[in-house]
């Protein structure tokens, strides 16, 4: 008999390919072999930011199917990517399936399907395989999701999708929630509203088929979502980079520079930026956002990834790049678990997706909420309210997160050692649970072995 054979398919975005590929890793330690599945598109973008050594390792197969999208354009709209996944890639996976049964030893023999791909579990079912979802974020949203038929009949939102009651709690527990926060609620276009819900309740629906539901998540963090869901495994924090020494899979280039550069800073004194992967900031709150970071006085790395803001053309303020030469370094990406490892980090200002969410944690990093969508205003109550290893940022009456508040937030976070002594104890409970004999651990070794 061959090995156990995952096929694993994850939504096809930087924070669900980082998690997939971890969890890729540990299957093929713990004797899996494993087909990750990217879209051609990402497939390209992976493979172009791995060194050789790291796009070959034995065990892991790198493969990729069209995303059945014709253009960059469409792959922008997240109410087309859903419909493109659904006119080519149920076939192609079938015949991907199809053709490792016929190559004996080589049999696909289970898939892992990210819950944002939960169609996938019908190909699954068709092909006769055993199939479990993957949850890339928190519990606390995916419990949400799963409880959308108790959020209508709870009057939260009405069963197109649309709120009807602003804040709600999932659990007593639980932290108040925004129903306008929704994966779906927050576009304020109803068509693409309509089709994401839509999406949505279809995939809860096909979660049904998955024997398990995993999660990127621990139960120490938020005991509350998964007793609320206790269906849901926690196995996290998932994070990339043990193997190499450095995190990968990622879709843009990294600064190879920023690192040396770090090594010059003095221990607790860079305000690290980053805002992950979606986030896109107009012209004027970019700039209010590089003037507070001047107005600080303190030193900072800032990834400015190209699509950051919509202006094509020299977006930071006039003399601003002159002015904060010395003080400031912005880069286009940076390998990001490195940089919240890095001794001299004194902060995280981060939209709070839940990859930086918890890299950040696991490197006792305090940091400033700037959540930009969906999920991140859960995490930033998380991260505020709960964990209290971090502050919030607040908008003014124009809706701008003002320079001089990013100054004043700053130094409240940086003045506050409680802060900085709660993340480092969150460091300990998180670097805890994913060793031998932590919860996640030992989760996902019997999730491994249910699976063979
Ligand atoms: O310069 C950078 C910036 C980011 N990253 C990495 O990119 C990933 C970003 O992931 P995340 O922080 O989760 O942000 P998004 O890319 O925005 O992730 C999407 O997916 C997440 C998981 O579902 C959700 O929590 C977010 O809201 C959603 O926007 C992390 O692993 C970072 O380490 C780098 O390596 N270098």
């Amino acid at each position: 008999m061959g090995l156990p054979h995952a096929l694993i398919l994850p939504y096809p975005a930087q924070g669900h390919v980082i998690p997939l590929l971890e969890l890729s890793y540990f299957l093929m330690d713990d004797g899996f072999k494993i087909t990750f599945v990217n879209t051609e598109n990402n497939h390209k973008r992976l493979l172009a930011n791995m060194s050789k050594k790291e796009r070959n390792i034995k065990g892991i197969n790198l493969v990729a199917v069209p995303d059945g999208l014709e253009s960059e354009e469409d792959r922008k709209n997240l109410g087309r990517v859903n419909d493109g996944f659904l006119k080519k890639m149920p076939i192609f996976l079938e015949e991907l399936i199809q053709r490792s049964n016929e190559s004996g030893d080589d049999k696909i023999t289970c898939m892992i399907i990210d819950v944002s791909m939960a169609w996938a579990l019908e190909v699954a079912k068709k092909m006769g395989l055993r199939a479990a979802a993957f949850w890339p974020a928190s519990a606390g949203i995916l419990a949400t999701m799963l409880s959308v038929p108790k959020l209508i009949e709870n009057g939260v939102i009405d069963p197109e999708g649309t709120p009807k009651q602003q804040i709600f709690q999932l659990d007593a527990d639980m932290p108040p929630m925004n129903s306008n926060n929704l994966v779906w609620t927050c576009f304020s276009d109803p068509e693409l509203r309509r089709k994401l819900f839509n999406y949505m309740v279809k995939s809860i629906r096909a979660i049904e088929i998955a024997e398990y539901i995993i999660c990127n998540s621990f139960k120490e963090i938020e005991l509350p979502a998964f007793i609320h869901a206790s269906n849901i495994i926690p196995v996290g924090p998932l994070l990339t980079g043990k193997r190499f020494g450095k995190p990968i899979g990622h879709f843009w280039p990294e600064d190879a520079t920023c690192m040396a550069w770090l090594d010059e800073q003095p221990a607790n004194s860079v305000i690290y930026v980053a805002f992950g992967s979606f986030t896109i900031f107009n012209q004027i709150q970019f700039q209010e956002l590089a003037l507070g970071l001047e107005l600080s006085g303190r030193t900072f790395l800032w990834v400015v990834r190209p699509d950051l803001t919509s202006e094509t053309s020299d977006a930071y303020p006039e003399g601003f790049r002159d002015r904060v030469m010395t003080k400031g370094r912005m880069v286009g990406w940076t390998p990001q678990q490195k940089v919240l490892a890095h001794p001299s980090i004194a902060c995280f200002i981060s939209h709070c997706g839940w990859n930086s969410t918890l890299e950040g944690m696991r490197n006792g990093v305090p940091f400033l909420c700037w959540p930009y969508f969906a999920d991140q205003f859960l995490n930033q109550s998380y991260i505020c309210d709960v964990w209290r290893t971090g502050l919030q940022m607040t908008a003014n009456d124009s809706g701008i997160i003002t320079r001089e508040h990013i100054k004043l937030r700053v130094e409240e976070l940086l003045g506050d050692k409680t802060m900085r002594a709660r993340a480092l104890e969150l460091k300990e409970i998180a670097n805890k649970s994913v060793i031998k004999g932590g919860s996640s651990f030992e989760n996902l070794k019997s999730f491994a072995d249910a699976m063979k």
